[in-house]
Parts: structure tokens; C-alpha cells; sequence
């Protein structure tokens, strides 16, 4: 069975084809970012050439002024020295000037692409139809927002330029090495084929060791942001030494995966560094006996000694780069596979325009849905719901009332069929248009960090206060609204922490009241309030819905009794519809739920 809502990344064994795409998207992203800032881009290579260039020079100014300012300067001349003096200085402090700028440059490059690139994640992940975002837990979208975002950006801060500049460091001191003396170029190409054999067995132990603990630390994040979320139910079931455990084990898996790369890293260095000390030696050796039989002057033995010491542990850093790279490449190759996912509802490219503002018409036109293929939701819907009709919908857990609520929400597509408000297809209304007309609100009834006010505007974010008072007012919420410590303005902790669930829901029927949309949706809450809480938040719904096409997941039998209409959902199908009153009459499903509620509330 395929599920309808494939993610990208969670496609592991990719054909040629299929890498080759990933790869070019990963670098079009890259070039696309770093696009506004080409020319700092070009000016920082620049920059690290010449700096390159100037270093290389050095160990060569010192061997000219000693190979030839020596015998002016025991001859009484000290111009020659000074001038070589005054070369190296000049040297060293242009070199020190181009590595300043280029380490301010790169981390403004970095900075700005990073900020890009944020942006556009957080963007797109808004995007994202809700479908993605069930099937792609928060803890993904957490990992990829800061672990691979900040992988990035390590190797934009100081990866990339320190990569471009141990590269051609070590290219310029090998020509350099060459050009000095041809003797030497030759040890050092001989000394290169076991550090060579070396470097290969350590990108290759290196680059599992660090996937692997990419991996581990992906999944220290995804626990911790999982678990976090679901702070409530992992409290509510006593489950934090369960959950203590994965973390733990989670911990301990990162802890031994660094250890493994900790013991790939300490054999490399020192033996690297053997492989290069032992070459200085065999320049030492080769060039002493070439001075001491006069085919070598001691300054340019000097700097050769100075070249040889360069250019293996270079070597050791490129490796690190490699593996920072290599991160950076996974990296962005997730982030530009979450930039690719399409949206599953889109916004058509030309909405329909109304002339006159919808009514709350909703039609069903062999409405059948599929989470996924081959397992319907919802079996073939034909109904119509006019404006202003009060539905419930009622049924087992699983039934499919969520589905057909969301499906006129818009958060999923009809997989055939249409639902039509006032004549127009929900695909062919913008977004913006359709968030107008249709509310949704949850059970959750989430509220941000912000006041009561700003939670509430969010219904209507041109509203005045006053407009926003009145919609308090309206709902019943006004007076618990005041009663808080600054009113309209009192800081909500997180998920409403200081506000009861009943409160929760008042806000949040303000919030669809100032919003004021032709159909609402609300699935009821399942928690039970008190009394006099469950009064008011049963007169609140009553005045939000006034007016207005409304459907209810209901789960008050108060709800029930009051709608127009009911459906019963069983097993995708509507199998009961009409009024309460004619479906108790009949004596089928929902007569017996009346029954059975009724009798609940005789024996509570
Ligand atoms: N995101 C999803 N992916 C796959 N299947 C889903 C998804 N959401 C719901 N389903 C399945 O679709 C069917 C209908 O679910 P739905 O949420 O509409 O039921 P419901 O009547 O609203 O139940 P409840 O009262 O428990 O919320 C169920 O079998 C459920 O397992």
C-alpha cells in the first residue's frame, strides 16, 4: 500500500537518476542563496588567493634575505637587508589585513544566506498542507530548522573559506617546494603515497563514524522536541521513566558513536604527523649534505624546511573540512528536499471572484476521500447543507467526522468528487478568500504566546479593540477576560497554561466570532467542564453560531438536541440524516445514542 502522502526525504535508496536530481536541487538552493551576495562572494576569493599568495611568499623572502643580504650587510651595506625586512613586514601585514576582511565577509555571506534560507523554510513549512505536517512529525521539522540549518552555516562561517585556503595553501607550498629545489618536490612526492593511502582510510572511517553520529544526534533532538510536545499525555500516563529510558538510550547510542570517531581521528593525526616529521627529516638530510657540498644555500635550505613543515598538516584539516562539507552537503540536501515538497492543496493559480459575499450554501457532490490509496475515509457523500443550517455530526471514534470536516475546511483534497460554498468549488476559492469563509476550530483550542487580545485578533488582525471587546463580549468571555491580572493584555503562558480549558474555548470562540465566517466548523471538546462553565461555553457556541452554516463534531447530547440536522457517521458512510427529532422517531442509531446518553446522565 503507497501512502497519498509521500515525503521526499524518506526515499533512501535513490537511483543515479534520482542523486543526480538531489544533488542539482542542493546546489541550485546554494546558488540561489548565495546569489545577492556574488560579488562579496568573489571579492573573498580574492581575498583568500592573495592571502595564500603572501604566506606562501614568506618562507621564500626569508631565504632571499639570508642568501643575499648577509655579505652587503658584513660588508658594511644594510640597504638590501632593510629593504628585505620592510618586504617580509609589508607581506605579513597585507596578509593579516586580507584575512581580517575576508573573515568579516564571509560571515556576512554566511549570515545573509542563512537568514535567507531560514526565512524560507519557515515559510514554506506554513505552506505545507496539513497532511505533510501529520505525516512529518515537529521533530523533524525542528531538526531540520536547527541542527542541519546550523550545519550549514558552520560551513559557510568558516568551512568554505578554510577549505578554499588550506586547498591552495597546499598547492601553492608544493609548487613553491618544486621550484626551490627539485630534489625536495621529489621526497615529497614520495612521502605523499602513504599519506595518501592514509587520508583515503580515514575519509572513509570518518565519513561512517560522522553520518552515524549525524544520525545519532538527529534522533537526541527529534526525542527531546517529541517528548516536549507531548509534555501533558508523558505526565498524564506517568510515562517519564519510559521516556527517561529512550532519551537515555538515545544519549548513550550519540555518546558511543563520538567515541568511535574520536578513535578514528586520534590514530590519523599522529601518524600524519609522523609521516610529516619524518619528511622534514629527509629534507633536512637531502638538503644539509646539499649545502654542506655547496649545491644549496642555507637560507633556501631554510625555507624549505619551513615548506616541508606546511604541507602535511594542512592535510589533517582538509580531512576535518571534507567531513565538514560532507555534513553540509547532507545538510542541505534535506533542507532543499523540504523546500521541494509541494504543497498536496494548492492554491488555484486564478481564484474564482464573488460577487456578493458566500452564504454558507455547502454542497457534497460524490465527495469520497482516501488517506491512503485503496483505504477509503469516506465512501460517496451526496448532500446539501443550505445556509445558516446547524449540523452535527455524531459517531463511533474513527467513524470519519474529523475527515469531513476537514475535507470543507480545505486541509485535504476530495480525492473525487467536489464540495462546493455558494456555487464555487473550495479548490477554485484563494486562500485567503476561503480562510474568510471557512473556520476551523479544534478541540485544541491552541492559543500562542501573546495577550488575550492579540489571540483573539488573530480571528481578524485589522480588528480594533473595541471590535475585539465586543467579540469577547458576544461569546461570554468578556467578564473572565477582566477578571485576569491585565485584561485583554495579560500574557498567556505557553498553550494557554493559565486559562482553564472551559476559558481556553471561550477565547477561542472569540477568536472564530471577530472572524466571522459563513461556515464554521468546530469539533467540540471532549473535556468536561463544570457546570456553570459548561453553561457558558454552551451559550458562547450558540451565539457564534447564529447565523451561520455550521458543522459540529458533537459530543454534548446538549449540542445534539440543539442542531438542525444530524449526521451519523459509521465506517465513512453517513448512514443517518435528518432532524434529532425525526432521527429519534426512527429508532435507529441515533435514537439508541440518545438513549444511552440519557441514561448517563441519569445515573451521573
Ligand atoms: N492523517 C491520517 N492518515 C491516515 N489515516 C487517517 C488519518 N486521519 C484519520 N485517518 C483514518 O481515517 C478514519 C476516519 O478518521 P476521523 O479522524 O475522520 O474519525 P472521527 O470520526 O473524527 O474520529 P474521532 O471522533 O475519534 O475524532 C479512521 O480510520 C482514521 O484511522
Amino acid at each position: 500500500m503507497k501512502p497519498s502522502i509521500e515525503i521526499q526525504e524518506d526515499k533512501v535508496n535513490l537511483s543515479k537518476e534520482e542523486a543526480r536530481q538531489v544533488r542539482r536541487r542542493s546546489v541550485a538552493l546554494l546558488a540561489d542563496i548565495l546569489a545577492p551576495v556574488r560579488l562579496h562572494l568573489l571579492f573573498a576569493v580574492v581575498l583568500v588567493v592573495l592571502s595564500m599568495v603572501l604566506k606562501t611568499a614568506m618562507p621564500w623572502i626569508i631565504s632571499e634575505a639570508l642568501n643575499t643580504t648577509i655579505n652587503p650587510l658584513m660588508a658594511g651595506d644594510a640597504g638590501p637587508a632593510t629593504r628585505m625586512v620592510l618586504l617580509y613586514a609589508g607581506a605579513g601585514v597585507l596578509s593579516a589585513i586580507c584575512i581580517y576582511t575576508n573573515i568579516l565577509l564571509t560571515y556576512k555571506i554566511s549570515q545573509s544566506a542563512l537568514y535567507d534560507l531560514r526565512q524560507r523554510m519557515f515559510d514554506h513549512s506554513q505552506k505545507l498542507s496539513v497532511g505533510f505536517h501529520e505525516t512529518y512529525t515537529s521533530g523533524r521539522v525542528t531538526s531540520r530548522l536547527t541542527s542541519d540549518l546550523d550545519t550549514i552555516r558552520q560551513f559557510l562561517d568558516s568551512g568554505l573559506s578554510e577549505l578554499a585556503s588550506t586547498l591552495l595553501g597546499i598547492i601553492f607550498t608544493v609548487v613553491a617546494l618544486f621550484l626551490m629545489d627539485w630534489r625536495a618536490g621529489v621526497a615529497l612526492a614520495i612521502a605523499f603515497v602513504p599519506v595518501w593511502l592514509l587520508t583515503l582510510w580515514f575519509r572513509r572511517a570518518s565519513s561512517l563514524t560522522y553520518r552515524a553520529q549525524r544520525v545519532a544526534s538527529a534522533r537526541i533532538i527529534s526525542r527531546f522536541a517529541e517528548t516536549f510536545t507531548g509534555i501533558r499525555a508523558v505526565k498524564a500516563f506517568r510515562a517519564e521513566p519510559q521516556v527517561r529510558r529512550d532519551y537515555a538510550a538515545a544519549a548513550e547510542d550519540y555518546r558511543a558513536r563520538v567515541m568511535e570517531s574520536v578513535k578514528v581521528h586520534g590514530l590519523y593525526m599522529p601518524t600524519l604527523q609522523a609521516l610529516g616529521n619524518t619528511f622534514v627529516a629527509a629534507v633536512l638530510v637531502i638538503g644539509g649534505y646539499a649545502v654542506l657540498g655547496g649545491s644549496m644555500q642555507v637560507g633556501t635550505l631554510l625555507a624549505l624546511v619551513i615548506y616541508a613543515n606546511r604541507v602535511f598538516e594542512p592535510i589533517f584539516m582538509l580531512s576535518e573540512f571534507y567531513n565538514m562539507f560532507q555534513s553540509a552537503v547532507s545538510a542541505l540536501e534535506k533542507v532543499s528536499g523540504f523546500l521541494a515538497e509541494k504543497p498536496q492543496v494548492r492554491e488555484p493559480e486564478h481564484p474564482a471572484q464573488r460577487l456578493t459575499p458566500a452564504q454558507g450554501d455547502l454542497v457534497f457532490d460524490g465527495v469520497e476521500f482516501e488517506y491512503l490509496d485503496g483505504t477509503p475515509a469516506l465512501h460517496r457523500l451526496s448532500a446539501q447543507v443550505p445556509a445558516g443550517q446547524h449540523l452535527a455530526l455524531v459517531g463511533a471514534t474513527g467513524a470519519g467526522k474529523s475527515t469531513i470536516a476537514k475535507l470543507v475546511a480545505r486541509f485535504y483534497d476530495v480525492t473525487t468528487g467536489s464540495i462546493s460554498l455558494d456555487g464555487v468549488d473550495v479548490r477554485q476559492l484563494s486562500d485567503a478568500q476561503l480562510r474568510r469563509e471557512v473556520v476551523m476550530v479544534t478541540q485544541e483550542a491552541y492559543l500562542f504566546e501573546g495577550t488575550v487580545a492579540d489571540n483573539i485578533r488573530l480571528g481578524d488582525p485589522t480588528a480594533t479593540d473595541e471590535q475585539v471587546h465586543e467579540a469577547a463580549r458576544t461569546v461570554g468571555a468578556y467578564d473572565f477576560i477582566m477578571s485576569l491580572p491585565q485584561g485583554f493584555a495579560t500574557d498567556l503562558a505557553k498553550r494557554g497554561g493559565r486559562v482553564s480549558a472551559g476559558q481556553r474555548q471561550l477565547i477561542s470562540f472569540a477568536r472564530a466570532f471577530l472572524a466571522d465566517p459563513a461556515v464554521l466548523i468546530l469539533d467540540e471538546a471532549t473535556a468536561s467542564l463544570d457546570i456553570p462553565t459548561e453553561q457558558l461555553v454552551q451559550r458562547g457556541l450558540e451565539t457564534l453560531l447564529a447565523g451561520r452554516t455550521s458543522l459540529v463534531i458533537a459530543h454534548r447530547l446538549s449540542t445534539v438536541l440543539n442542531a438542525d440536522r444530524i449526521w451519523v457517521v459509521d465506517a465513512g458512510h453517513v448512514v443517518e440524516d435528518g432532524s434529532p427529532s425525526d432521527l429519534v422517531a426512527h429508532g435507529g442509531r441515533f435514537a439508541r445514542m440518545v438513549g444511552a446518553w440519557e441514561e448517563s446522565n441519569a445515573v451521573s
